[in-house]
């Protein structure tokens, strides 16, 4: 089992781009699988979570071919031949690892096939909720069993079939539940609507106008019509900004600091992290490139600054969820308070991620008050390195790798080969960084 061990620094000065975007890599693999002839897809994540969506897709007959790939972990160029949306029965289970994403948009692609499957993934994975997409499944003609210990969870087999059109009301704002239903809604012969509470990430949406399926959206009412085939196209992935916020936040509370990451995605259902750095009193620039691919991207511009707490807006929380880890390690290291609440989703994460987040930096001296759907950090106190758990959730690992940086003596981190399922290559951009260069 790996650890990372940090030191503080004194400056950072550093431009490069981040791997490519883990929640729009499972979606290129899905899509371009079911599309009507081959599509090069460039700068996907391999991930261990995104090798896992290859890999189901693969297990469903879709054939790949790697033009290109990060030493030591998996494809980063690939031609995808599309399968005219005609998928054959897996002969195993199919393995999800560790990723709540490949596992929900898979279940809604699974439950519309003429055959049985088994869903199956790690002891994490294992223990979060299925109900949220085995319910709108069901009521569209699947029959979905949840075989695991914990009720609701997977391993999930499905037997799917012929699917009805439906309207479904997500009573939580999950982006994986309402691509679990655009997808299903693929299969049908009718109009499948989503309605979202508020606005998640839209990279399912935007993935489908680009491969040229009608979709259309009505304020929170997302539609696709059934029985149309992606186009295939060739796409880019842009650089993942969740990876990207961990060194945002390193150089945004350190005055002096400057940093410039290149290319990476902007799509404003997932830059709200950078919206609230900048109310803490960060200085940030992001500037749109293009928008080539359907997704914005661009480059992101940091200069470092002292900064002080905020309020996180309960509308704002979907749209950073997964930087609400090292969100609260840039709270711990501000002046003032820091209130996140309305996030009760992260305690069904990879890890119980408000307790694990509280955990850590009590541990390094922070003062964080709990509560069952988020934090208030009470900011400023010097944080002092540690032994800590990464409790086998990357974020956690990463962001208080982070924390390290900015913490007085040295902090190691523990249990960190969980950092594969989304950013590969991670120890080797921190490295980079502790010597004051910048990431190749
Ligand atoms: O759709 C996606 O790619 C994701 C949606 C979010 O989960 P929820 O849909 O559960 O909010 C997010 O936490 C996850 O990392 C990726
Ligand atoms: C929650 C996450 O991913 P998933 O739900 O796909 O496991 C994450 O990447 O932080």
């Amino acid at each position: 089992m790996s650890s990372i061990k940090v030191k503080p620094i004194k400056d950072l000065w550093a431009e490069f781009e981040v791997p490519g975007d883990k929640s729009i890599s499972h979606r290129a693999a899905i899509l371009a699988g079911l599309s009507n002839g081959p599509c090069q897809i460039d700068n996907y994540l391999p991930s261990e979570d995104c090798i896992c969506t290859l890999n189901a897709m693969s297990n469903l007959g879709v054939d790949y071919e790697v033009l290109e790939a990060m030493e030591g972990f998996g494809p980063t160029s690939l031609i995808i031949r599309g399968k005219k949306m005609d998928l054959s029965k897996p002969e195993e289970e199919v393995d999800c690892g560790n990723s709540g994403t490949g596992m929900r948009l898979l279940a809604g692609l699974l439950a519309a096939q003429p055959f049985e499957s088994v869903l199956t993934g790690d002891a994490s994975l294992c223990s979060r909720p299925m109900g949220r997409i085995m319910k709108p499944l069901a009521e569209m003609g699947a029959s979905i069993e949840a075989l695991g210990e914990k009720p609701g969870c997977a391993p999930l087999r499905i037997t799917g079939g012929k699917l009805k059109e439906m309207t479904y009301e997500m009573p939580v704002a999950s982006a994986q539940v309402k691509s679990a239903i655009l997808l299903a809604g693929l299969f049908t012969e009718g109009k499948t609507t989503v309605v979202q509470p508020s606005e998640t990430r839209d990279h399912t949406e935007r993935m489908l106008a680009y491969f040229q399926v009608r979709s259309v959206r009505d304020g929170n009412h997302i539609s696709v019509y059934g029985g149309q085939m992606p186009e295939s196209r060739d796409f880019r992935i842009p650089g993942d900004i969740s990876s990207a916020a961990f060194w945002i936040v390193a150089a945004a509370c350190l005055p002096g600091a400057h940093l410039l990451i290149k290319n990476v995605g902007l799509n404003p259902t997932r830059t709200a992290l950078l919206d609230v750095l900048i109310r803490m009193g960060a200085q940030i620039k992001d500037v749109v490139l293009s928008e080539e691919y359907g997704e914005p991207y661009g480059n992101i511009e940091i200069t470092g600054k002292s900064l002080h707490g905020t309020e996180i807006k309960p509308e704002e929380v979907p749209n950073l969820i997964d930087e609400v880890p090292i969100l609260a390690v840039a709270g711990a290291l501000a002046q003032g308070k820091m209130s996140i609440r309305n996030a009760k989703e992260l305690r069904v994460k990879e890890s119980d991620r408000i307790s694990t987040v509280a955990d850590n930096l009590r541990a390094m001296g922070a003062e964080v008050e709990e509560y069952e759907d988020g934090m208030e950090i009470s900011g400023g106190k010097p944080l002092h390195g540690q032994v800590l758990d990464s409790f086998g959730d990357h974020r956690i690992a990463m962001a208080f790798a982070i924390a390290g940086l900015h913490a007085k003596g040295e902090t190691e981190i523990t249990n960190t080969d969980c950092i594969n399922t989304s950013y590969p290559g991670f120890s080797k951009h921190l490295e980079a960084i502790k010597a004051g260069k910048s990431p190749k």
